[in-house]
C-alpha cells in the first residue's frame, strides 16, 4: 500500500463534509456528510437519481461541487487522485464503448500513473495486468475488443483497472449489476479480499440480497445520507422505506428527473 506523512494512517481514506451538487435546478447531492473507515467495504444504496454516480464523480473531481468538501487520508484530493491512489469503475453508460481498445489495454490504463520515467510498462506492470484480468475471470478474453463484450463481462474489465491500479481506495458504481451469481461470489470475495488487506472499498449496489455477504457497513443515500449503519440495520423496512419510498425496498420509486449524462472514453 501506499505510504503518506505522517497524520495520513490515522486519517480517514475518504471523508465528505456538506457535500452539495447541483445540475442546474437538479440538486444531486445535498449537504452529504460521510467518513469511510479504512479496510472496509462500504455499500452505497439508493434508488436511481438519488447520486450515487454523483458522489463518486465529485470524489474524482470529475463534477464541481456547489458546496462542502472533499478530503482524501485528510488531504486535498487532487495530488492523491494524481498519484493514482484512488481508482474509480465508472457504471456502463458513461463509457464510450466503440473505442478502439481491448480488454488488456483498458486494464493497463490503471498502471498509467505508476509507470516508470520511461512511461513504458515494465514487465512487473504487465504481470499485475494479467493477473488483475484472471482474479476478475477475463484471461480468456483479455485480447477481445472491449465493444464485444457482454454487459457483465464490461463490469469486470472496469474492476479490473482499479486492480492493477493498486489503489488503496476503490470507488465501483454498481460494479455487481447484470452479473451472473458465479461472477457475483466472486467479485465480492475479491472485494473482501481487498478490505482484508486495509483497502477502502465504496460500492453502489441494487442488490439487496448480496449486502450483508459484500459489505462491513452500508450508506442509504436519498441526495442526503439517510442512514450510515451495519447492513442489517440498513436492510430493516423501515430504514428502505426511508429512501425508496416502499416497504421492501424493491419498487423502483420515482426519478428525480433525467439530466443528460457525460461520457467519457475508458482512460
Ligand atoms: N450531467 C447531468 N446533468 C443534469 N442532471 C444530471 C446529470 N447527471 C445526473 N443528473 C441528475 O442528478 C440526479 C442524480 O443522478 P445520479 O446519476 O448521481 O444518480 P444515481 O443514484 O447514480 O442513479 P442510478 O441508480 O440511476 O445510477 C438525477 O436526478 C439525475 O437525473
Amino acid at each position: 500500500m501506499t505510504s503518506r506523512g505522517p497524520g495520513a494512517a490515522t486519517a480517514a481514506p475518504l471523508e465528505l463534509d456538506g457535500l452539495t451538487v447541483r445540475y442546474g435546478a437538479v440538486t444531486a447531492l445535498d449537504g452529504v456528510s460521510l467518513r469511510l473507515a479504512a479496510g472496509t467495504v462500504t455499500g452505497l444504496v439508493g434508488m436511481n437519481g438519488s447520486g450515487k454516480s454523483t458522489l463518486f464523480r465529485s470524489v474524482m473531481g470529475l463534477v464541481r461541487p456547489d458546496a462542502g468538501s472533499v478530503r482524501l487520508w485528510g488531504a486535498d484530493p487532487e495530488a492523491e487522485r494524481r498519484r493514482g491512489t484512488v481508482a474509480y469503475t465508472p457504471q456502463a453508460e458513461e463509457v464510450d464503448w466503440s473505442f478502439p481498445v481491448c480488454v488488456r489495454d483498458v486494464v493497463r490504463m490503471g498502471r498509467y500513473g505508476r509507470l516508470g520515467p520511461a512511461r513504458r510498462p515494465r514487465r512487473e506492470d504487465e504481470r499485475l495486468v494479467a493477473e488483475a484480468i484472471e482474479k476478475v475471470g477475463m484471461s480468456e478474453l483479455a485480447d477481445r475488443r472491449i465493444g464485444a463484450l457482454s454487459g457483465g463481462q464490461r463490469k469486470r474489465v472496469f474492476v479490473a483497472r482499479g486492480l492493477a491500479q493498486e489503489a488503496d481506495l476503490l470507488l465501483l458504481d454498481e460494479p455487481l449489476a447484470g452479473v451472473d451469481r458465479t461472477t457475483e461470489e466472486t467479485l465480492t470475495a475479491l472485494l473482501r479480499g481487498l478490505a482484508a488487506e486495509g483497502r477502502t472499498v465504496l460500492v453502489s449496489t441494487h442488490d439487496l440480497q448480496n449486502l450483508e455477504a459484500l459489505c462491513d457497513d452500508a450508506v442509504l443515500l436519498h441526495r442526503r445520507v439517510i442512514l450510515h449503519a451495519a447492513p442489517a440495520e440498513v436492510l430493516r423496512p423501515e430504514n428502505l422505506a426511508r429512501a425508496f419510498g416502499g416497504a421492501n425496498g424493491t419498487g423502483n420509486g420515482a426519478d428525480t428527473g433525467d439530466g443528460a449524462r457525460t461520457r467519457e472514453v475508458p482512460g
